[in-house]
């Protein structure tokens, strides 16, 4: 579950926010699950605003956990329980923190994950680091890391005045999801795809993340965010950089995350002239979204990499709400064969692709085609990871479990954050006009002449049956 040469593990795990949305639907069911599987070996403390009595709280707990259709063993949970204590009281309080020292306890190796409203990122770290509570330990942060490239920035200088970079982990769940870090080992494990894999064979890539819902119940955080903001930046560009990276020298966190770093260097900043911005119809209706909302549920973008192995291989990017389905993929488009006299229809067949879907299902399928009656037929050599590799470790279980034990790989580094933004930063400061789209399609129609020149967005490669959808 996780790499080498990692520093010594947390006894002790401070969960600031842990009656929140996040931890209702996540954060619970995984450290619950973490203990089922043996893998929790620390104390817990939960702090939040809310008045309640550590039963109350475990109680609550056990509920939470079984709402998210979690199965609770009686035994498990009881053990999980035991570990938990709960501290309640108002995080910019310093007052909050002398009791908090108190309940740690001198001599403890600690793990405080801020899973709270990210204005208060930096109020934590720094009552953290007044209290003396930083010492031999680490600060997990949830996202967003920033609104922007400026504000990030500002974020880091103020977090690194309290903590060094080796104690900081910034959480982007993408990096828990087993097909994402799968993409290393397929890459650079198989001769199959390692001799496919850059612009020699490839002729473009496709990154989608199709999702069939929208905004409900969640207005008031997305209207000031946006697709861009809310999973390219982050998300999005982590997989790119995983596609896209070279191998990495060693084991070490830092080498996997220098060599994407170092990829993420290589992008061109984004040109809003090759973007798309969408708003699904009826999304300014929802509770929370500001009458006459400018905010897009749909962006597309076209992105370049300037390096010796990508260079001319236009990366295509999309997301967005209220689509067709619920999938995320990375499809790789390789070159054309030639036309051959022999061939049974004079046009040419579609090209090879490679797809690695990492939602739902995880896989991977290589793309074929083969000839029948006369006519090429495509032909799909598909598997599913959880069929052939068994049930991984949900995102947030690996994250938790990685920043509990030190395992760095699993999360962000400064300058990979600030290049993303970097990246993004001219969509932020000179978004495309926003189209409308009705929900369940596949977002505005003029997203197609992006790829004007390059093979059209394919619809993605459905769950289960092995063939694309469209
Ligand atoms: N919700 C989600 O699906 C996801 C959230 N995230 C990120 O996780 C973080 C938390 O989000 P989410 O759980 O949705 O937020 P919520 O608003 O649901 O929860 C915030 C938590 O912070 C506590 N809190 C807020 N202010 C104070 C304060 N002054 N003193 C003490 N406690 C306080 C709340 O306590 P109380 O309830 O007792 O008031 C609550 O436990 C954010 O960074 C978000 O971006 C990331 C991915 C998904
Ligand atoms: O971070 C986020 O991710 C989810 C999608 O994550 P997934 O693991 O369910 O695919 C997205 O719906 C949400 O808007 C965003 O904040």
């Amino acid at each position: 579950m996780t790499r080498t040469g990692r520093p010594e593990g947390a006894d002790t795990l401070v969960v600031f926010g842990i009656t929140g949305d996040l931890a209702r639907k996540m954060t619970l069911r995984a450290l619950y699950r973490l203990e089922a599987r043996g893998l929790l070996d620390c104390r817990v403390i939960g702090v939040a605003a809310d008045d309640l009595t550590t039963a109350d709280f475990v109680a609550q707990a056990r509920e939470r956990v079984a709402a998210t259709g979690q199965r609770v063993d009686d035994d498990t949970f009881r053990r999980f329980a035991a570990r938990v204590t709960y501290l309640h009281g108002d995080v910019t309080d310093a007052a909050l923190y002398t009791r908090l020292s108190a309940e740690i306890g001198p001599g403890h190796r600690t793990l405080h994950y801020l899973e709270m409203p990210p204005r208060l990122f930096g109020p934590i770290v720094e009552r953290l680091g007044a209290a003396g509570l930083v010492e031999h330990a680490r600060v997990a942060v949830e996202k967003p890391f920033g609104k922007d490239l400026a504000s990030a920035r500002a974020l880091n200088a103020r977090l690194h005045a309290v903590l060094r970079e080796d104690q900081l982990l910034r959480v982007d769940h993408f990096l828990g999801k087993e097909p994402v870090i799968e993409l290393e080992y397929l890459r650079f494990a198989n001769r199959a795809l390692a001799g496919l894999w850059d612009r020699d064979s490839v002729s473009a890539v496709q990154i989608t993340m199709a999702e069939d819902f929208g905004i409900e119940g969640r207005g008031s955080f997305y209207d000031p965010v946006g697709a861009l903001r809310d999973v390219v930046q982050n998300h999005l560009l982590q997989v790119l950089a995983a596609v896209t990276m070279d191998p990495p020298a060693d084991a070490g966190a830092d080498s996997l995350r220098d060599r994407k770093a170092e990829v993420l260097k290589a992008v061109r900043a984004a040109d809003p002239r090759r973007s798309v911005r969408g708003q699904y119809t009826g999304y300014r209706d929802t509770p929370g979204v500001a009458a006459g909302s400018d905010t897009e549920t749909y962006i597309a973008l076209r992105l370049e990499i300037d390096n010796w192995k990508w260079i001319d291989v236009p990366f295509f990017l999309r997301a967005g709400k209220n689509l067709p389905v619920r999938d995320t993929e990375v499809r790789l488009i390789l070159r054309r064969a030639p036309r051959l006299a022999f061939l049974p229809t004079p046009h040419q067949a579609e090209p090879n692709q490679i797809v690695l879907r990492i939602d739902p299902d995880p896989g991977v399928c290589l793309q074929l085609v083969a000839q029948g009656e006369q006519t090429w037929r495509p032909l799909h050599l598909d598997a599913s990871f959880v069929r052939d590799l068994g049930e991984p470790p949900e995102p947030y279980e690996r994250l938790l479990h990685g920043a509990l034990t030190g395992d760095h790989s699993l999360f962000t580094r400064e300058d990979g954050v600030e290049e993303a933004w970097r990246i993004v930063q001219p969509l932020l400061d000179d978004p495309a006009p926003l189209l409308p789209y009705a929900p369940g399609t596949w977002g505005p129609a003029e997203a197609a002449d992006l790829v004007t020149g390059h093979p059209p967005w394919h619809d993605p490669w459905t769950a289960g049956s092995g063939a694309p959808a469209g």
